[in-house]
């Protein structure tokens, strides 16, 4: 059975950035096998599986980096992978269950960091954030509507403009919010005497090193510069499985002309998406499930996955080869 229409679509709006930020992403890739499923016609049971498994690595294809992808294709498919069905009916409704579950536990993860993360904030604070999270959205208007004072100063995000969003967002919730270019952030955090960073998550290593968008190291090694609190925020099922034996995160590079179209020649672009914060730079990391060091990066995991960390290491679906 081909691939639905509907569900190609989806991959390819995660894909062209259509769909973004690690939760969006992981909450679409479960509708998209949600929607599979439903679709699904013709065939029997081993059809309906051999089905699945190809949406599950067009999905996890598009995008290398959030490992929120793969955790949640991995989570919905799980119950395919792991229980003997009668026919496709009963397969299909596992399914279905299993990815509205998923997105469901998501919203209520972030709803619930937001609770959590804005315990964190004060009144007269002035905070710094980068790119667009949901989860740092949700602290910072939670906090705001619980009728803590503060300015928050988002960084433009370039090449891809995501601090539009953020700031947007913010400004419609009524907070103050100040965007400025990624490359002021030295100058504002001491102009402006930030009190708090914080920004999200796409990936979390076992060792407690955080990827996230492009810039955000600098941003960590300009906020100890500071001694400002660095304050990561995300649910857990951005933290990476696959990092408790070791393997590495991969980092997207993205089109040249993102950053310029049609460049004079000789001149080559480099375009990564995103990098790593290590540990030392983080001061604490906002969880659904509560507010951990970075170093506890690896309990998160166990508890999560109680799996031993070479089966750990084997959840990743393998590249799409259909096309
Ligand atoms: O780096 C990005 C988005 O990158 P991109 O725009 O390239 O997807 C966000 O900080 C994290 O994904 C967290 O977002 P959220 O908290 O919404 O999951």
């Amino acid at each position: 059975m081909v691939v639905p229409e509907e569900v190609r679509r989806i991959a390819e709006d995660i894909q062209t950035m259509k769909i973004r930020g690690a939760g969006r992403i992981a909450r679409a890739a479960a509708r998209a096998l949600m929607i599979a499923a439903q679709e699904y016609k013709s065939g029997g049971l081993d059809e309906f599986l051999d089905y699945m498994e190809q949406v599950a690595r067009l999905l996890v294809s598009t995008r290398p980096t959030a490992v929120s992808l793969p955790n949640a294709v991995n989570y919905v498919m799980k119950v395919l992978r792991e229980n003997k069905f009668q026919d496709i009916e009963e397969a299909r409704k596992a399914v279905i269950e299993a990815a509205q579950g998923f997105i469901e536990y998501s919203e209520q993860a972030v709803k619930r960091i937001g609770e959590i993360g804005a315990r964190l904030i004060k009144t007269g604070d002035r905070i710094l954030t980068h790119c667009n999270s949901s989860a740092v959205e949700s602290i910072l208007v939670t906090a705001w509507r619980s009728g803590k004072r503060f300015h928050v100063y988002a960084t433009e995000t370039r090449p891809r403009f995501q601090g539009y969003i953020t700031a947007r967002n913010l400004a419609k919730a009524g907070i103050p919010v100040t965007l400025v270019p990624d490359s002021a952030v030295l100058q504002v955090i001491e102009a402006k005497r930030i009190t708090r960073v914080i920004v999200g998550a796409d990936t979390v290593t076992a060792n407690g090193a955080v990827i996230n968008k492009i810039g955000t190291s600098q941003i960590a090694l300009a906020a100890r510069l500071h001694r400002i609190p660095f304050i990561v925020a995300t649910e857990t099922y951005k933290f990476s499985p696959y990092t408790v034996v070791g393997q590495p995160v991969e980092i997207e590079e993205r089109p040249p002309e993102e950053v310029l179209e049609n460049p004079p020649p000789g001149i080559r672009i480099r375009n990564p998406a995103f990098d790593a914060t290590p540990p030392e730079y983080i001061d604490m990391i906002v969880t659904e499930r509560g507010i951990i060091p970075p170093k506890s990066a690896a309990l998160v995991l166990w508890e999560m996955f109680r799996r031993s960390p070479v089966e750990m290491s084997q959840l990743r679906v393998e590249e799409d080869t259909t096309g």
